[in-house]
């Protein structure tokens, strides 16, 4: 039963609704309303501070008009969604119109207009000079009201002056009616006295006041040159009014060169900002990640180079406005790439913990790595289309389709650390054939046993040989869920005890067309779910996320996915080109093609006879390094992001339309069309 703060009436657009503000205990947003005969008669008073619960206190609008118009009129609202509240007074026409036409009480006003001593007064939102009664017994009933008769004078005589009752309550808010694509709008409450408007603004200014995961000051940096060079017009058009309007102080630099961000996070003091904001591509949040990162490691004297090493996860988070040509980062933990929408999840506070890598060569720290690592074919891409920057972003198509032709495949040893998770899986598998010899029903999948018997397996829990079948079945079941908005798998794949397992070592090797390692699903227009769509990002709930770091148990996912293509035709190469572009759901499903959930891997490339190995990339920048190290940080990072409303993008038409393809001449015209989208 939702716990009620405060209520009152209030006319929208000349419909009389009611007005509550409400805790909702059952912590369920959507069906929770009050009921309607709980507090009609409910007095409106002061609202305690220690009743205001953030998360879960909300404004909920119930119309009272018997005959329902639509108005677009949101039902509820929650408060961490509430943008600004503003008093301002009721523009005569609009007082006339509300006020007249609802009710039709006949008593005068007059005895009260005598009371009353206008005084001059300087409009809020404006610069006109305004009539104001300082009379603040003053009440209205409506229908009673009559401008004209109040002040003849002046109401007929100088059109500009005005009554100045502040009883007009302006609510700007976040509009998540689309669930993907958020969006800010303006409701105008009227109330009956400045009174209940005085109190009602009092009110939801006091709830605002406890939103603490709210930013306050933000240094944002903007890459002038990002994408088609149109970072700046998007940040200053688009993004810093939202800031304005929803009183975040931002602190705004704009980049004169590569580093230039990078380097202003680890050499200039941070203290008074909440957060840092970047306008740009997948670069671009690069930069601030490393700045962070690198600033927290050396203020705790953390040895970087270190292979083992244990980042820590700065006290900032970073927020993306997506201006960028790929914009990786920002679909994988929003669902689109919309500055709007990015913009009001900083505001928001949303919060998003996700899992960073570190990349070490054999000399020691080369890169972190939030996206994708390459070695091979998308790596070769890079190293090309960097010689042909004069092309823009046409370099990539044509580099790819270069690359293709050439079909070069190259000569790696991995030494693979699956995660816990597929550690189980792997045991249990090995469980279940011994099992199976004894006359047990088979469970273990084919591929499975494949690797088994071609890896050397370093450690296995001979307690998990004793567990039953049903355990066996349910382990071996494939981990093919998406990461979305308040992922229960991240929030429970380390809380359960049970599956923290030692982790097993394999070893794979041959001729590989590319070497993939994939910290998020990486969508963009080109590739619809992603190369790895189940990839978790390392999201949980923030309630539970404090409830589980106070017992001290680090949760996430903590785990990435290496996805090895082996040499083959380019017919089976383009099929894995055009799964990736398309539907990349059961990638691994191809002939050719191994995945791993994986939290550490070492690839080393084995050069034979005058052969060039092939090119490394790191969040698309050129790495080098004759062996690299990946291994994964849990939550490492977190970020002023929601994590995709799965359900919803589903829904969405965009998800039906065929995704862009690789290669421009395959190019139809509704694949521009989604693209231009936008969406995922
Ligand atoms: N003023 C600047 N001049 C030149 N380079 C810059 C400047 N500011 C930032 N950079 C560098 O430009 C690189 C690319 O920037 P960014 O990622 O924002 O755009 P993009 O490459 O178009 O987008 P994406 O990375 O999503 O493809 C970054 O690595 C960054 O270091």
């Amino acid at each position: 039963m939702p716990s009620i703060l405060y209520s009152t009436t209030c006319f929208i657009k000349a419909d009389l609704y009611r007005l509550r503000i409400y805790v909702d205990n059952q912590n369920t947003l959507e069906e929770s309303v009050p009921s309607a005969t709980d507090s009609l008669d409910f007095t409106a008073t002061d609202i305690p501070i220690t009743c205001i619960k953030p998360s879960f206190t909300r404004l909920h609008l119930q119309s009272l008009e018997d005959k329902r118009t639509i108005r677009n009129i949101p039902e509820t609202i929650a408060l961490n969604h509430l943008l600004n509240v503003k008093q301002t007074t009721s523009s005569p026409r609009k007082i006339h119109k509300s006020f007249s036409q609802s009710l039709q009480a006949t008593t005068s006003i007059n005895a009260s207009s005598e009371r009353t001593t206008p005084s001059l007064e300087q409009s809020q939102d404006s610069t006109r000079v305004t009539l104001s009664s300082n009379n603040s017994e003053m009440k209205f009933k409506r229908g009673q009201f009559s401008f004209r008769r109040l002040f003849p004078s002046l109401s007929t005589q100088n059109s500009e002056a005005v009554l100045l009752v502040k009883t007009s309550i302006k609510i700007d808010y976040v509009d998540v009616s689309n669930s993907i694509r958020w969006n800010t709008k303006t409701l105008e409450l009227e109330l009956e006295t400045e009174e209940l408007a005085n109190e009602l603004y009092a009110n939801l200014n006091l709830c605002l006041s406890t939103l603490t995961q709210r930013p306050r000051r933000l240094l944002a940096f903007v890459n002038p040159l990002s994408g088609k060079g149109h970072a700046r017009v998007v940040y200053d058009k688009k993004v810093l009014p939202i800031f304005q309007q929803a009183n975040i102080a931002v602190q705004t630099i704009y980049t004169d060169r590569a580093n230039h961000a990078q380097d202003h996070i680890i050499n200039e003091p941070l203290d008074e900002y909440d957060g840092l904001i970047c306008a740009g591509g997948d670069g671009m949040f690069a930069e601030l990640c490393h700045g962070l990162l690198l600033r927290t490691a050396r203020d705790r004297e953390i040895n970087i180079d270190d292979r083992q090493v244990n980042i820590i996860r700065p006290n900032l988070r970073i927020g993306i406005i997506p201006a960028g040509s790929t914009d990786a980062v920002v679909f994988g933990t929003t669902g689109l790439n919309d500055p709007v929408t990015s913009a009001l999840q900083i505001i928001a506070g949303e919060s998003l913990p996700i899992d960073i890598t570190t990349v070490h060569n054999e000399s020691g720290f080369v890169r972190f790595m939030a996206t994708m690592l390459a070695y091979g074919f998308f790596g070769d891409i890079i190293h090309q289309s960097d010689r042909w920057r004069c092309l823009g972003p046409l370099r990539y198509d044509l580099a790819g389709f270069c690359q293709f032709v050439r079909n070069t495949s190259y000569h790696s040893e991995l030494t693979i650390t699956l995660s816990p998770h597929d550690s189980a899986r792997m045991c249990h598998t090995q469980a279940a054939t011994s099992l199976n010899s004894v006359g047990g029903t088979s469970s273990v999948a084919p591929d499975y046993q494949r690797l088994i018997n071609s890896s050397s397996l370093s450690l296995i829990d001979e307690s998990l040989k004793n567990k039953s079948m049903d355990t066996i079945n349910k382990i071996v079941t494939p981990n093919v869920t998406f990461c979305s908005r308040n992922c229960v798998l991240c929030a429970e794949e380390k809380a359960d005890p049970e599956k923290v397992h030692s982790s097993l070592q394999i070893k794979r090797e041959g001729r590989y067309t590319t070497v993939n390692c994939l910290n998020m699903p990486c969508r963009c227009a080109k590739s619809k779910y992603g190369m790895s769509p189940f990839v978790h990002l390392g999201k949980m709930t923030l309630g539970k996320q404090e409830s589980m770091f106070a017992f001290g148990i680090r949760l996430g996912d903590g785990t990435f996915d290496l996805i090895l293509v082996k040499r083959s035709w380019r017919t089976g190469f383009l099929r894995f080109l055009w799964q990736v572009a398309n539907d990349s759901r059961t990638i691994e499903d191809l002939p050719h093609v191994e995945k791993y959930r994986v939290s550490e891997v070492l690839i080393r490339p084995i050069n034979t006879g005058r052969k060039r190995g092939g090119n490394w990339s790191c969040d698309g920048e050129l790495i080098n390094g004759n062996e690299i190290q990946v291994r994964v940080h849990r939550q490492a990072l977190n970020l002023f992001a929601s994590g995709i409303q799965f359900a919803e993008h589903q829904k969405a038409e965009n998800l039906k339309k065929p995704a862009n393809l690789w290669f421009p001449c395959f190019r139809t015209k509704k694949n521009i069309k989604y693209e231009e989208s936008n969406s995922f």
